[in-house]
């Protein structure tokens, strides 16, 4: 029997380094708004999903009208991301055996397939991470910008998302991490910390973070195309 899932979508940033008129989820990409194409291929991947969208308290630009699932919830973002997360889980009714996909909202260019290939990754006891090996040479900076040395980038990937887990895991890692002190910047960080091992899933290059103003170009290109060829 399959698992019940959950859709955390964590949308309570600001978009600091975007440094737009309005928070960067928001932003028009290849003419709608990025929210609107990240939750569209959430729903074209798992359109039984039950969605948790994190938002911020004075969010004044968010149009329900993005959202085609059945079973959603509006959650108050908090100030972080992993607060964020945190506050959808302890809102959702969920049970400890669910699977939960986080996924950002800044991520629009995520691929169906690439969801539901994760989804399936996420029912195990570590749950999974979608993640791309780290393609150029790895420099180590000096404070005043020069070279150090050359990391060896054997082993290591770029951490991208969906990440997903099965709830109650997912639930207390967050909470140990918050009760802790400890910042993680992403789920597989949090459930590393409770000494287990998340599987990483190949993902699709294309599935970047819109982060700085000349991803917005980048992700407008990458979506037109898509598009152009479903
Ligand atoms: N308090 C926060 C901070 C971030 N996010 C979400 O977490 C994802 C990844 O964060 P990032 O790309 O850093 O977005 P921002 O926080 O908006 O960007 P910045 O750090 O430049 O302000 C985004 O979908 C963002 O909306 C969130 O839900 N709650
Ligand atoms: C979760 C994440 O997308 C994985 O790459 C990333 O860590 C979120 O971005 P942030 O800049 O750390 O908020």
């Amino acid at each position: 029997m399959s698992r019940p899932i959950w859709l955390v979508v964590p949308a309570a940033g600001q978009g600091r380094r975007m440094g737009g008129d309005r928070p960067k989820q928001y932003l028009p990409l290849a003419g709608r708004p990025i929210m609107a194409h990240t939750l569209e291929r959430l729903h074209q991947a798992l359109p039984n999903a039950r969605l948790a969208l994190c938002l911020d308290d004075g969010d004044a630009w968010f149009e329900p009208a993005w959202v085609a699932f059945t079973c959603w919830q509006r959650v108050t973002g908090g100030a972080e991301r992993m607060d964020s997360v945190l506050g959808a889980l302890r809102a959702v009714p969920a049970d400890d055996d669910d699977i939960v996909l986080v996924h950002d909202v800044a991520r629009p260019c995520v691929s169906p397939d690439d969801v539901r290939a994760l989804a399936r990754a996420a029912d195990s006891d570590d749950g999974a991470l979608l993640a791309m090996p780290v393609a150029d040479t790895m420099k180590r900076a000096t404070p005043g910008g020069a070279c150090a040395r050359t990391e060896s980038r054997a082993g290591l990937w770029h951490a991208l998302t969906p990440q997903g887990f099965r709830y109650g895991l997912l639930r207390r890692a967050l909470e140990r991490a918050a009760a802790g002190g400890l910042a993680v910047t992403d789920e597989a960080s949090a459930v590393e910390a409770l000494g287990r091992h998340p599987r990483l899933v190949g993902g699709r290059r294309d599935n970047l973070k819109v982060t700085h103003p000349d991803d917005l170009a980048l992700a407008g290109a990458i979506l037109t195309a898509q598009n152009a060829s479903l």
